[in-house]
């Protein structure tokens, strides 16, 4: 039966908000019964200008609601009472899947509550919050469902005008949903033109603030332009510390893309056609939706995975997504699954991902100089973002722990080869296999200080360490003979191009008998444990990576992962911790690594006594021997006993590190 809401009670005081409060619609039944549907006020998911908002749970079926919860005392107002009307009447009208749904609304003695569909998600203001700054193929997934709600709003003759980070919410699906109708405005007919000055300062269209001749649906499209920006560039476009200054910069249409942000040629275009003052040039959203930056050669993932609430997608995931033209590997499988990988993304879609192949393949797409068939950079060089980005991910792969004799050798996920010298000098080899770079420590500052060679052009001490290189890399690759100090020439001579340019390397490692750790020179903390296991710290995006034992990922931002519910997790972030200030201790205390260090109980496994130094595991001698002044000597033979770790531990050994006397 139809039911017409009525009053209802609230049983305590919603001041309370931690405080157990059920919450009675009275319901008047056309055939005038009167009827109570009670509800469980629970979680407090946050304020805004005028509203409350709280999850609320329908008893009788356990449906679940974000309630806007409006206390009548702020309704004095005939101007508020009529915001808060224009709000219901025309955020009821609207029915789309990228718009927060209406449910109901009711009123008790103290507060008018709407029921709303929940976005357990929060805002993209939280998760550019938590992410600085999105990959520009997140910023196309969320850009494309904003305009299909838009283009809905203004077929609809519905302006919103207050499109911001913080009215756009994301379910648990990952769905954005436009919400908060507070501003929004119906047009009575085509052309009407509207005079009064609302929205957010950051995203107000230049007009709204002259106000002289009235605006229109052009001021939603303004904001998806500072949407777009702020989301790839990180802020909005006109932020200053006051809003005088903002409204003056809008006006003058000052605003520059900054250098150290990669962004690609079409977001660029976009925006800059987008954040056009006069707004009868702005495009519309069928020209946004048909924009290179949206409507381009590869697809857009319909959802994201909810990993990338906490951080970015894997380098794998994104390069189901590139345009045919920027994809390498455009003539094999994956370049034409990209096409029809439209579906949506289940969550779990990106949890195997650090497993699968690396996206180097792709990273590597720099066009080589005369070759007979260029790999594909494309012209406009808009791929230059999603490279830019991809180089950020970078992770030890495999490693093989020779430090008895010479150091640490290491593969990581971009391709690069490195070893780590047990004199503490690193040397890293370029995918190309002919550039590389050699780091010697400066003392005065303890600074790495870089020179970069290739395998032609060296200085002449090198070259021991250099076949080291060569050694440590045939045997990372598992290839059966060691490379000898080939130079790769394509067939026409020609030098290969540099593939990484901004270098990541192992800067200090350690391993105990139940983990090896790697800090990155990116910032990143890599702890693998013998069970298989990993964690990855980064400082710079603030997220703790989690692979269980089954190589699944999750992710959790650093400030809450010690409470996460994952209990695995939280003790070998325990343990990775205790590391990490042991690490410390021991530098501060000699400048030496200690010995003896025994972590494991805190993890759950076996402790043992164990040696300062891993016992000896070279077999057959010979090999290159550091001597007692820590120079290289060479010999015939490269054996190291430990097998090469791409995950698993193969012997327990004791305490072994290098360079963390920094
Ligand atoms: N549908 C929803 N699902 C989950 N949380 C929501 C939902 N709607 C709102 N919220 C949360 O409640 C907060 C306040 O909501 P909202 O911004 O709509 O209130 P408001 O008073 O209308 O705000 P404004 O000052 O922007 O007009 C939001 O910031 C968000 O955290």
């Amino acid at each position: 039966m139809s039911q017409k809401p009525q009053s209802s009670r609230s049983k305590d005081n919603l001041t309370q908000d931690n405080a157990q409060v059920i919450v009675e619609e009275k319901v008047v039944k056309f055939n005038g019964d009167v009827c109570i549907k009670k509800y469980l006020r629970g979680k407090f998911l946050g304020k805004g200008g005028f509203a409350k908002c709280y999850e609320l749970t329908y008893l009788e079926t356990k449906r679940l609601s974000a309630a806007k919860v409006i206390a009548k005392t702020s309704l004095t107002k005939s101007r508020a009472k009529q915001k808060l009307m224009s709000e219901i009447k025309i955020h009821r009208s609207l029915h789309h899947n990228n718009i927060v749904g209406f449910e109901h609304f009711f009123e008790d003695a103290e507060n008018v509550y709407i029921l709303l569909e929940l976005c357990h998600n929060q805002s993209l203001n939280e998760l550019l919050r938590r992410r600085k700054r999105l990959h520009e193929l997140e910023a196309q997934c969320y850009v494309n469902q904003i305009c299909a709600a838009v283009k809905y709003l203004h077929s609809h003759r519905v302006i919103h005008r207050d499109l911001k980070l913080g009215n756009l919410f994301l379910n648990d699906k990952m769905e954005v949903k436009i919400g908060d109708f507070g501003l929004a405005t119906k047009l009575e007919f085509d052309g009407e033109r509207k005079r009064t000055i609302c929205g957010t300062p950051n995203y107000i269209a230049p007009e709204v603030l002259e106000g002289k001749q009235g605006h229109s649906y052009e001021v939603d499209i303004w904001s998806l332009g500072v949407i777009i920006y702020t989301l790839i560039i990180g802020k909005p476009p006109f932020e200053t510390s006051d809003v005088k200054t903002t409204y003056k910069r809008i006006r003058m249409n000052a605003y520059t893309f900054p250098e150290n942000v990669p962004i690609s040629d079409a977001a660029r275009d976009l925006i800059t056609k987008i954040l056009n003052n006069d707004p009868a040039k702005r495009p519309t959203v069928d020209e946004i939706l048909n924009h290179e930056f949206i409507n381009h050669g590869g697809t857009i993932p319909r959802l994201l995975p909810a990993s990338t609430l906490a951080c970015p997608p894997s380098s794998t995931y994104i390069r189901q997504f590139l345009p045919q033209s920027q994809n390498q590997n455009s003539k094999s499988t994956i370049g034409q699954q990209n096409l029809a990988s439209t579906a949506p993304i289940k969550n779990n879609e990106l949890l195997s991902g650090r497993d699968k192949k690396i996206a180097t393949d792709r990273l590597s797409s720099q066009p080589i100089q005369g070759s007979k068939t260029p790999v594909t950079v494309a012209k406009d060089g808009s791929n230059r973002n999603y490279k830019d980005q991809l180089e950020a991910e970078v992770w030890v792969k495999k490693w093989v722990d020779y430090s008895s004799k010479y150091g640490l050798g290491y593969y990581l996920s971009n391709e690069v080869t490195g070893v780590f010298f047990n004199d503490s000098t690193k040397i890293v080899l370029d995918p190309n296999g002919y550039h590389f770079d050699y780091y010697e420590r400066r003392n005065s500052d303890r600074q790495d200080i870089g020179k970069e060679c290739t395998l032609t052009e060296y200085p002449k001490e090198l070259q021991k360490k250099v076949t080291l290189l060569q050694h440590f890399r045939s045997y990372l690759e598992g290839s059966e003979k060691p490379k000898p100090n080939e130079v790769p020439v394509n067939e026409d001579g020609i030098l290969p191009e540099r593939k990484v340019k901004d270098v990541v390397y192992v800067k200090k490692w350690m391993r105990t008998r139940h983990a090896i750790m790697f800090r990155l020179s990116n910032k990143v903390v890599q702890v693998n444990f013998q069970d298989h296991t990993e964690i990855m710290l980064s400082s710079e995006t603030k997220v703790v990576t989690y692979v269980n034992k089954k190589g699944e990922r999750s992710t959790y931002p650093l400030s809450s992962a010690m409470e996460s519910a994952n209990l695995e997790m939280v003790k070998r972030l325990k343990y990775t911790k205790d590391i990490l200030t042991h690490m410390l201790n021991a530098n501060s205390n000699t400048g030496k690594p200690q010995s003896n260090v025994d972590l494991g109980s805190n993890i759950g496994m076996n402790t043992q006594s164990q040696s300062s130094r891993p016992k000896t595991n070279v077999i057959g001698g010979g090999g290159l021997d550091q001597n007692s002044k820590g120079q290289m000597s060479a010999s015939n033979k490269f054996s190291p006993t430990d097998r090469v770790n791409s995950k698993p531990y193969q012997t327990a050994q004791g305490f072994n590190q290098g360079g963390i006397d920094e």
